[in-house]
């Protein structure tokens, strides 16, 4: 009996399983295509499968129903090579055990597929009790490939068909806007519409009127009635932020439109009908704010039911490369600039900052940098005084009239610098480079003659270290030398 299959194109893929199993009690097979595969699947019932989402002749995800079709029990792991959330979560709505991501993790492979296989195992044996007979915008893409993040797609994709309401909770900025987003497109209402409510954002007075509408002479100024979100999202998805911040008769409303769909317009008599799907997000403490009687438990439990917890990014810090550059890649057109990558300093002074903000401070961060920049690559001179720190490599204000060493040397080491030899090198060249161009009023010839290096390696350093050359006017009794 084979405890698993392994259908992928790449041979060494297939070796890599074979030999990560070797010393293991699991049998593996493996087929180098989905025709094979289903072929083996004909003939055996493996307790797993593990599928190549890119195969040669047709797509991971068909093959995957046609498994599903031969035998849903069988739990089916997908590889997937660039990680894309689009697909990983696809392959979670549809069903799918769990995903991998290339390069393989051996000690994941093993722990995973044993874990597939008991799976797979058990739901052959039939539990009986004694007495029965017997017997899943293209701008908007959410980034990142830490574990943390994975756990989220996995969490969206189990949760977007189910049409249940879900939970978003996060800090400020962690993308609960986004993952709302991504719960609508791969849910059941895909073609409805969805529309999202900052309850933050609204004054209390006007925003019961924006969820359920109003009739004409509700209030003053109500000089005709209005339809609120909920009657306009009828067959779709509302995403309600920052729920947190609602009045204690906002909350009975909604609570009410969770229970029997059914609620009233501000001033109205008729009871009307929605049937909406509602995501909610808060970035505060739901629980203590029960606790405190603030907000309503059963609105809470009815709420929660599904929760899919945003980590910050101060936790998910392996992100942080792949977002600076799908973040780069987005902004610089935009900022009519060239495409830009962020140089190794750069990103460690952007390791090194806690992102309070999360997401929408390092975008922030980077449009800034970008504003600055010049040449393709950022430097850690064009990212704003609050990143840089007080004494980072290369920080784009004048230089000091003497290094600060002992800051330096802090600053450095609370980053976890492991190229300080270097970085304190960039420090040294940046001083004296600058120091030199002032006394040759920003004549390169003659600073590189000074300074012993060609004009093109001139050139070269005053691009990467970020010197900056200004045609300033100044007269000799100025104090600043400039
Ligand atoms: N994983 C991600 N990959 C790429 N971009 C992301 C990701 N998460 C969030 N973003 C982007 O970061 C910005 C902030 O995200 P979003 O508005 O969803 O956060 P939020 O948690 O809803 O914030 P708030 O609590 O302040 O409302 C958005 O521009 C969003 O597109």
């Amino acid at each position: 009996m084979t405890d698993v299959l392994v259908i992928d194109d790449e041979p060494f893929i297939r070796h890599a399983f074979r030999k990560a199993f070797e010393d293991t009690e699991l049998d593996v097979r493996t087929a180098g295509d989905a025709a094979e595969g289903m072929a083996f699947l004909a003939r055996e019932r493996p307790y797993a499968v593990v599928l190549d989402i890119n195969l040669p002749d047709r797509s991971g995800l068909d093959v995957f129903g046609d498994i599903r079709r031969l035998d849903a029990r069988i739990p089916v792991i997908f590889i997937t090579g660039h990680g894309t959330t689009e697909t990983a979560i696809e392959a979670m709505k549809l069903g799918a055990f769990d995903y991998l991501l290339k390069p393989l993790d051996v000690p994941q492979v093993r722990e995973l597929v044993t874990r597939a296989c008991e799976v797979g195992r058990l739901a052959r044996v039939p539990a009986l009790t004694p007495d029965e007979p017997p017997a899943p915008g293209p701008a908007d893409v959410l980034v990142g490939r830490s574990p943390a993040m994975q756990e989220v797609y996995k969490a969206i994709g189990r949760v977007a068909p189910q049409d249940v309401t879900a939970l978003i909770l996060g800090e400020s900025g962690t993308g609960k806007e986004l993952v709302a987003r991504a719960i609508y497109q791969h849910g059941r209402r895909a073609a409805g519409p969805f529309l999202a409510v900052n309850c933050a954002a609204i004054p209390e007075t006007l925003l019961e009127s924006e969820l359920f509408g109003h009739e004409k002479g509700a209030f003053t100024g109500a000089d005709r009635t209005r339809i609120g979100v909920f009657e306009q999202c009828h067959g779709g998805t509302l995403f309600l932020d920052e729920i947190g911040d609602m009045t204690p008769l906002t909350q009975a409303k909604i609570l009410r439109v969770l229970q029997d769909g059914r609620f009233e317009r501000v001033g109205g008599n008729e009871t009307i009908r929605a049937d909406v799907r509602i995501i909610a997000a808060t970035n505060r403490d739901l629980p203590e704010m029960v606790a405190a009687g603030e907000f309503r438990g059963d609105l809470y439990y009815r709420l929660g039911v599904f929760t899919i917890t945003l980590p910050p990014l101060r936790e998910r810090l392996e992100d942080l490369p792949g977002l600076v550059d799908h973040f780069l890649s987005r902004f610089s057109p935009e900022l009519g600039k060239e495409a830009y990558r962020a140089s190794p300093e750069a990103m460690e002074l952007l390791r090194g900052h806690p992102w309070p903000g999360n997401l929408r401070e390092l975008q922030g961060v980077l449009k800034q940098a970008l504003l600055r920049a010049q040449g393709p690559v950022l430097l850690p001179e064009f990212l704003p005084g609050s990143i840089r720190g007080g004494a980072a490599p290369g920080g784009g204000d004048p230089p000091p009239e003497s290094v600060d060493w002992e800051g330096f040397l802090e600053e450095r080491l609370r980053a976890g610098t492991q190229d300080l030899y270097a970085e304190a090198l960039g420090l040294i060249e940046r001083s004296l480079v600058t120091r030199v161009l002032r006394r040759t009023g920003g004549n390169q010839a003659q600073a590189a003659k000074i300074l012993g290096i060609t004009r093109g390696s001139l050139r070269t350093k005053i691009r990467t270290l970020g010197v900056r050359i200004e045609r300033a006017v100044w007269s000799p009794d100025d104090p600043s030398g400039r």
